[in-house]
């Protein structure tokens, strides 16, 4: 039985002027043990009214949904003891407590029994990696650190589903990196991730599977490797050039440059999108008409190309 299951779900806010807004316009998908799945989608697609409704802080207008075969609509406090949620660039730290009393706190608020708060609190300490910083002020932590103190937080209650809103976002390369590699093995153990990023790559390298959402309705469901080969009439390819007629190669209808990257002040490497399927040898020929080309290659489509492509009519 998968571990989440929604169907239908419908969301209409009503705006403060009295107009209604559509925030989910029949939304259904599975999720299964252990899997990281990922919300993505442009600003206002659905993503946070997803994750609200099904951590039971929303109801949604119709449809149903469910965690652990819980209704999270008629059942919600049930469904509460089984879940867990982190939002990124999350505030509620308290600066001047260290790791171990903010986390005593929470045990507090969970009802942990005393007696087995402090094992419970040095098991996810060393769990997230914070053990050499556990008497530290949190006013001292990086940001990485805090959310990395956020997670250990977030399992106290033993969550079997645990939803990420944006978990990575303000985070450097190294804290990012170690954040995913906690929610890996934590997946590894079973937990369920629901996870929100605007970081493509992110998308990529974690969840075991992706929807795309777009104005409140579905785009596309798969793992990340079957969204890119959706993407199927979208060619990518990485050209070095000298270039000696900028604005015509803008304007060259056959060719989308997405990315004008100098790497010298003579030479450039940008990124070309086709939309019809030319082999290199075409490619080569249009593009002479307005540069000298040094290399020019065919490149693998990634998760971001996939994105921009399938969301590039969205209002
Ligand atoms: N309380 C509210 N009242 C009215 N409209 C709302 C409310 N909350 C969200 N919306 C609208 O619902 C739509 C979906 O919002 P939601 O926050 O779920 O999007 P999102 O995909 O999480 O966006 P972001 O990437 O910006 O976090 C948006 O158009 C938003 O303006």
């Amino acid at each position: 039985m998968p571990v989440i299951e929604v169907d239908k779900l419908f969301k209409e806010y009503k705006t403060k002027n009295g107009e209604k807004k559509v925030a989910l316009n029949g939304v259904s998908f599975d999720v299964h043990e252990g899997e990281v799945f990922g919300l993505l989608g442009p600003n206002g697609a659905g993503k946070t009214t997803t994750i609200k409704i099904l951590s039971t802080l929303l109801l949604p207008t119709r449809g149903s949904a469910s965690v652990l075969g819980i209704d999270v609509i008629r059942n919600g406090e049930q469904v509460r003891s089984q879940i867990n949620f982190v939002y990124g660039g999350e505030k509620g730290v308290y600066g001047r407590l260290t790791a171990f009393e903010y986390l005593s706190y929470f045990c507090v608020l969970y009802r942990i029994p005393r007696k087995q708060q402090k094992l419970l609190i040095d098991e996810l300490i060393t769990m997230v990696g914070l053990e050499h910083a556990e008497g530290q002020q949190i006013y001292t932590y990086s940001k990485g650190m805090i959310q990395r103190l956020h997670i250990a937080r977030s399992l106290i209650n033993d969550p079997k589903v645990i939803f990420l809103d944006e978990p990575t976002i303000g985070l450097d390369p190294v804290g990012s990196k170690m954040l995913r590699e906690l929610i890996k093995s934590l997946s590894k153990k079973g937990i369920t991730f629901i996870l929100t990023t605007h970081y493509m790559s992110e998308a990529d390298e974690l969840c075991d599977r992706i929807v795309f959402l777009k104005n409140g309705s579905m785009s596309s469901i798969g793992t990340p490797k079957q969204i890119k080969e959706e993407c199927n009439d979208l060619n990518v390819f990485e050209a070095t050039i000298q270039l000696f007629d900028q604005s015509g190669l803008e304007n060259e209808e056959l060719i989308s440059v997405n990315d004008l990257q100098h790497i010298t002040e003579s030479y450039k490497t940008i990124k070309l999108e086709f939309k019809k399927n030319l082999d290199i040898s075409e490619l080569e020929n249009v593009l002479k008409k307005y540069c000298q080309v040094i290399k020019i290659q065919r490149k693998e489509i990634s998760l971001e190309d996939a994105y921009i492509y399938l969301m590039k009519d969205v209002e």
